[in-house]
Formats: C-alpha cells, structure tokens, sequence
C-alpha cells in the first residue's frame, strides 16, 4: 500500500439476500486518517455493507478493499476493528480478564491498562461484566476494539446507552486517534454526533449513497428554510401562492411554512395577516437527513456533494 491507497475502496458494490436487494450499487473512497459517518433511515443497507468491510461477508457484485486488499486479509492482520452493538461479552469475567483475553489473541496489542484508560474503565476494571451498566458494557466494547491498534475502527452507534460525558470521552479518544492517522467509520442514529465529529458525512438510501460532504455540504444540498409565525385564521390559499412555498402546516394558531424564498413568505405574513412572532431558520442536519431520505425526494436532490 502506498500514501495514496485509499483505506477503504468499495466499487459499485450490490449485495441481494434473495429478492431483496439490501446495497444496490454502492461505491466510496474512504481516506487514511477521516472520520466518516455513516447515516440512513432502517433498512438503508448499512450494516449490510458495514458487514462486507469488515469481510464477514461477499458482495453478490462489485469490489470492496482495505488499505488495497482483501478485507479478511486486513482484519486477520488485526488493522481492522470493530464495535458492535450488542454480544459478544462473558458476563462472569471481570472487565480487565476481557481485555486480557482478547489482547492475548494479538501480537503485539497495546498495552491492557492503557486501553482501559482510553476507554474511560481503567477504575472499574475488576468488576465483572454482568454487573457493569449498558454503557459500561459499550466503552468496554470501545476498549477491546483498540487492543489491537487498529488502522480502521468501524463502529455501529458506538455510544448507545453511554451518559453524555461517556459520549464526550469516547468522541475525545476518537478524535485524538484520528488525528495519528487512524480511520474512523461510524454508523449512528445520533445526527448531532455525525455533525459535530465527522469529517464526512455519506448518506445512504435504497442501497446507494444519495449525499456525501461535510455536515455543512449536507445541510446546503437540501436548502431551504422554515418560517414559523403565530397568526390567527391564516389564509392557506394565499399563502401556497406565495413564491417557494413547498408546504404548510397549521397547529393552532402557529403556522409553519416550509419555503425557499423565506424573505418572500414573511413579507406576506407581515403585510397581508396578522402574523406576529416570525422566526426563521435553516433547516438542520436532521431536517435534511429526512428531506434527503425521503421516499419521494426528487432525483436532483439527491445528487450534489458527492466528492
Ligand atoms: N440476511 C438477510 N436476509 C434477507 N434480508 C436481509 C438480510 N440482511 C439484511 N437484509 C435486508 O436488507 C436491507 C438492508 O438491511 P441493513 O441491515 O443493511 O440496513 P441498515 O441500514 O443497517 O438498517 P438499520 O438502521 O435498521 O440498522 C433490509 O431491507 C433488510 O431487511
């Protein structure tokens, strides 16, 4: 592998179960060193191609390598780990006895203590697993996928049930690794997390990607604003006249109008009713995860930040 070897190379990659066809034409470069987050609604196809990075399973059709070669090759040399979301622990070890375990699988490992720390469990290290809470049980987890000092660490949402300062921790150590050139690739339900830690953010639909950029590139691509306002009785007519109106919704007597001309919408609201309280926003990256993953989105939207 050289400099310019991307760590991961998946190349218009499909996967069917069946008659279903759970990754439908995939390709990304993944560069040494990003933190990429992985995002799409149930069922979009990433676990299924989460699975085919890490080798435990083929594509029907398509090429995916790591650091260059086969992916069972990268994980068999221990340059690639993984957390998961569940399993995987024996309740009646201590939490240090796990981590001794696995690392006695690599040769060399980093050194027990030292991931402990990382890990934020270095104080509770003597307590069995069983008795751990949810989120101890995922920063132990966290600890066993860096025993081997992995060059890419795929994490499927990595922080479920971790308190918000075990969140922190674990984005810390997270970002300090990335920072020595470790790559990160993270799925996660948490979109403040993709947009506050990721590098990039691919987002994936149907088996394919339909976005992929900073969160800031994602946030553009599905423009638009939102204008809410109190207002008795509002006209809706009139108002779906306005330019760039896509939709309104009525709750009372607030109204929230999704448009993207806002200056024209509030200029209505202001001179034609009686509305009163304006706010108007941008729309956010959950906003524009489900504007992007929407069943109906028209194709244009979907195209964009590509890298
Ligand atoms: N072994 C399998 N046999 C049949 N269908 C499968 C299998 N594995 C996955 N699928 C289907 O493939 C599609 C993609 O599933 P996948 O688990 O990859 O989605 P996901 O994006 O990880 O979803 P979630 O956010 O819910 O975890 C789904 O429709 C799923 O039902």
């Amino acid at each position: 592998m050289n400099s310019s070897t991307p760590a991961v190379h998946i190349d218009g990659i499909v996967k069917r179960f069946g008659a279903v066809t759970a990754v439908d034409g995939l390709s990304l470069d993944i560069q040494a060193g990003e933190v990429v987050a992985f995002l799409g609604p149930n069922g979009a196809g990433k676990t299924t191609t989460v699975d085919m990075v890490l080798g435990l399973s083929r594509p029907t059709e398509g090429t995916i390598e790591v650091f260059g070669g086969d992916p069972r090759a990268a994980v068999a040399l221990g340059r690639v780990a993984a957390v998961m979301q569940s399993g995987g622990l024996v309740k009646d070890f201590t939490i240090r006895e796990t981590v001794e375990l696995t690392a006695s699988l690599f040769r060399p490992s980093r050194p027990v203590d030292e991931v402990l720390e990382r890990a934020g469990i270095l104080d509770i290290a003597d307590r069995l697993v069983g008795k751990a809470s949810g989120g101890q049980q995922q920063r132990l987890r966290f600890a066993l996928a860096l025993t081997s000092d992995p060059d890419l660490l795929i994490l499927d949402e990595p922080t479920t049930g971790m308190d918000v300062q075990g969140r922190r921790d674990f984005w810390a150590a997270i970002r300090s690794d990335a920072e020595r050139g470790r790559t990160t690739v993270f799925a996660t339900h948490y979109l403040d997390e993709a947009d506050a830690y990721a590098d990039r953010i691919v987002l994936v639909r149907h088996g394919k990607v339909v976005a992929d950029g900073t969160a800031s590139e994602i946030k553009a691509l599905a423009s638009g604003r939102t204008v809410r306002a109190t207002v008795e009785h509002v006209d809706t007519e009139a108002l779906r006249t306005v330019q760039g109106v896509e939709s309104i919704d009525v709750r009372g007597d607030s109204v929230l109008v999704t448009c993207s001309d806002s200056d024209a919408v509030a200029r209505h609201l202001l001179n034609h009713t009686a509305a009163r309280d304006l706010e108007i926003a941008s729309r956010n990256l959950e906003e524009a995860f489900l504007a992007l993953t929407a069943d109906d989105v028209p194709a244009p939207l979907t195209q964009g930040a590509s890298a």
